[in-house]
């Protein structure tokens, strides 16, 4: 699905991901775990070209997408389309539940009233919230709980029919019952799309992820199934980290 070669990149003097190769599995989730300040979320964020908006930075390697490098001859404003981001905190936009979810494919031209209605439907369902909002459409996506706000953040990005999902520590700001709920949802959502997700949970990195990449001081020191990262990582590092030694 996304293949990472060689990938570096540098935020001024500081080399914040060195030599990154990965290769995300199309309907798997890949979970990216590490100690604080690793470069999980610099790495996430090259997958969508988040980080061109920050000064100072500078990229080279090569991240392959269908076939092209990101970096070289791809529309910035297809491939968030394709590649959507939620992030910690749920950022719901200032308007109803509605518009939030409607407002990716209003952007990509479509204004036929029946047919956001049914993508708003779609969205909303397949991010597990249709049920506690169908009634309640026109009221402020700020009306919703946190966990209700953060899977109206995962419609938003589903309208917009995405194929890749970045997670940057989506629950991280939310209970363990809304925890849970998005974890399910996570599961469920594989069969659609794949995901890439930042955790600081080892727990949940060892429920929802089908591949886990362990990154250290901006290197990927190893990367396998999750089940194997877990039970018998090959580095001496890995195994410090998952079992609580450091970070
Ligand atoms: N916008 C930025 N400008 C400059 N340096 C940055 C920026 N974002 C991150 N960095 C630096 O890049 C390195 C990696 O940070 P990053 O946020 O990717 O790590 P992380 O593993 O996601 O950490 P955390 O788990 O704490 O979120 C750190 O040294 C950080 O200070």
């Amino acid at each position: 699905m996304i293949t990472v070669k060689k990938l570096n990149l540098y935020y001024g003097k500081n080399h914040a991901l060195k030599n990154v190769d990965l290769n995300i599995e199309k309907n798997k989730v890949t979970a990216l775990i590490g100690p604080s300040g690793c470069g999980k979320s610099t790495f996430l964020r090259t997958l969508n070209r988040m980080n061109d908006m920050i000064e100072d930075v500078k990229i080279d390697g090569e991240i392959i997408y269908n076939g092209k490098n990101i970096y070289n001859d791809v529309d910035i404003y297809v491939l968030r389309k394709k590649i959507g981001m939620v992030f910690q905190k749920p950022n719901p936009f200032v308007m109803s539940i509605y518009d939030n979810v409607a407002y990716g494919p209003r952007i990509h031209g479509i204004n036929n009233k029946s047919a956001l209605d049914e993508i708003v439907e779609k969205s909303l369902k397949e991010a597990a919230l249709w049920d506690e909002v169908k009634d309640r459409l026109g009221e402020s996506g700020f009306s919703l709980s946190g966990g209700q706000q953060q899977r109206l953040c995962i419609a938003r990005v589903i309208a917009t029919e995405p194929d890749v999902l970045l997670m940057d520590e989506p629950t991280s700001a939310l209970d363990p019952i809304s925890t849970l709920k998005i974890e399910e949802l996570i599961e469920n959502m594989k069969n659609n799309y794949t995901v890439v997700i930042v955790t600081h949970n080892m727990q949940q990195a060892g429920r929802i992820s089908d591949k886990t990449a362990f990154f250290l001081n901006g290197e990927v020191i190893e990367f396998d199934d999750t089940s194997k990262i877990f039970s018998a990582p090959r580095d001496k590092r890995t195994e410090d980290y998952i079992t609580g030694r450091f970070g």
